[in-house]
């Protein structure tokens, strides 16, 4: 008998280019949200674009946050019902887009995303990605409604953030080989369709690399495509798995070894070169990884990261513990063979 079912969610309505943040209004009457929205947004966003928004939604509460936290879930769920919110709305990168994502989900109301940096793959998928002790939940969450992306206020932002998007997709090229690698060992559930979107979406952009440039719209357009498609992979799957593997888990190590120390992107760029090596060794793709990263101004090597070796290698050596996902670093990578992985990629200089 035939059994498998699938619910793909996805956002109904993708606004991006010039100027669109305030056509904002016009998004949410086309999804017939009515009442008061909440916007959550943190300190930047709020005062680049903050206005902005409220001016299409007069009567709308603000709530800023600092930190992707299960803390600021809770406040912010407290918040939109003391105010009788009618939906919520993101504005700012990954973290208060997150945030709002999971608060819609805990209190069953809609979202919309309004990004200012094309800095995460989070921006439409379906998944809400939060650290809590040791450890790190990426859980399913309804995608936002609708995703409203102004290409010239990410084209303002730091270029940084926009090279930090660009790590994010390269790794794709990884995290797929994690998700064959978990399907042919552990049985793991695998999606041709959304493992190869994603790939694609990695090509694409390293085939675009020549035209990704500082202070140019067009770069930001190209990226928040490919953090589009990487996102409606996300959410095809059902699973962060198409975008998120052995380098993520490495990330987000870093993120409690060494907090706040460098970009998302940018680490599990740096990560992916490393993974990609222990994937296939040294006649292996792992100089094109880095050759692309370089491509677009992203960091290659601990050092660029502002992280110490010694983070770097306890994150490599502690990674497979953060999260159930099976990948290439197995039942854990020791000391000798991190520091050679780290060491023949570049990613640290040899003692
Ligand atoms: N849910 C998902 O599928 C995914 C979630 N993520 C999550 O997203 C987070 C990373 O996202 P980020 O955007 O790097 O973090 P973030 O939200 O902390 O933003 C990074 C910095 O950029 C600043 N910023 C944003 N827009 C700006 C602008 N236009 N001009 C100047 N500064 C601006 C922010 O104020 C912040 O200081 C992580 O927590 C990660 O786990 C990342 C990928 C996918
Ligand atoms: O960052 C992500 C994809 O780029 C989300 O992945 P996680 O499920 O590892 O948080
Ligand atoms: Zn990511």
């Amino acid at each position: 008998m035939f059994d498998k079912s699938t619910w793909i969610k996805l956002p109904r309505n993708v606004v991006v280019g010039h100027g669109v943040i305030d056509e904002l209004g016009e998004t949410i009457a086309d999804l017939h949200l009515t009442g008061d929205p909440l916007i959550i947004t943190s300190p930047t966003p709020n005062e680049l674009a903050g206005d902005r928004v409220r001016a299409q939604v007069p009567g709308a509460e603000t709530i800023i946050v600092e930190t992707a936290s299960f803390e600021s879930i809770e406040r912010v769920i407290e918040t939109a019902q003391a105010e009788e919110a009618d939906y919520l709305i993101g504005l700012g990168g990954g973290k208060p887009i997150d945030i709002a994502k999971m608060a819609a989900d805990e209190i069953n109301c809609g979202l919309v995303s309004v990004p200012t940096a094309a800095s995460h793959d989070g921006l439409v998928s379906g998944r809400s990605s939060i650290p809590e002790g040791d450890t790190r939940h990426s859980v399913a969450a309804d995608p936002p409604l609708a995703v409203v992306a102004d290409t010239e206020i990410m084209a303002k932002a730091p270029w940084e953030l926009t090279t930090a998007g660009c790590a994010d997709i390269i790794s794709n090229y990884t995290a797929v080989q994690d998700w064959r690698l978990a399907n042919r060992l552990k049985n793991v559930e695998y999606s041709e369709y959304a493992g190869a979107l994603s790939e694609m979406t990695a090509e694409m952009l390293v085939d675009s690399a020549d035209s990704i440039k500082p202070n140019l719209e067009e770069s930001a357009w190209i990226v928040v495509k490919a953090l589009v498609s990487s996102g409606v992979a996300m959410s095809i799957a059902g699973t962060s798995r198409p975008a998120s593997g052995a380098e993520h888990l490495i990330s987000h190590q870093l993120d409690r070894i060494a907090p706040n120390q460098a970009l998302h992107g940018h680490q599990v760029g740096v990560a992916s070169i490393m993974t990609e090596y222990l994937h296939s060794g040294n006649d292996g793709q792992w100089r094109a990884i880095r050759k692309a990263l370089k491509s677009i101004d992203a960091p290659t090597t601990a050092a660029e990261l502002e992280i110490s070796d010694d983070d770097l290698l306890e994150a490599l050596t502690t990674a497979h513990e953060i999260r159930d996902r099976y990948t290439i670093l197995g039942n854990g990578v020791n000391l000798d063979a991190a520091y050679q992985t780290a060491t023949v990629t570049g990613v640290i200089e040899r003692d």
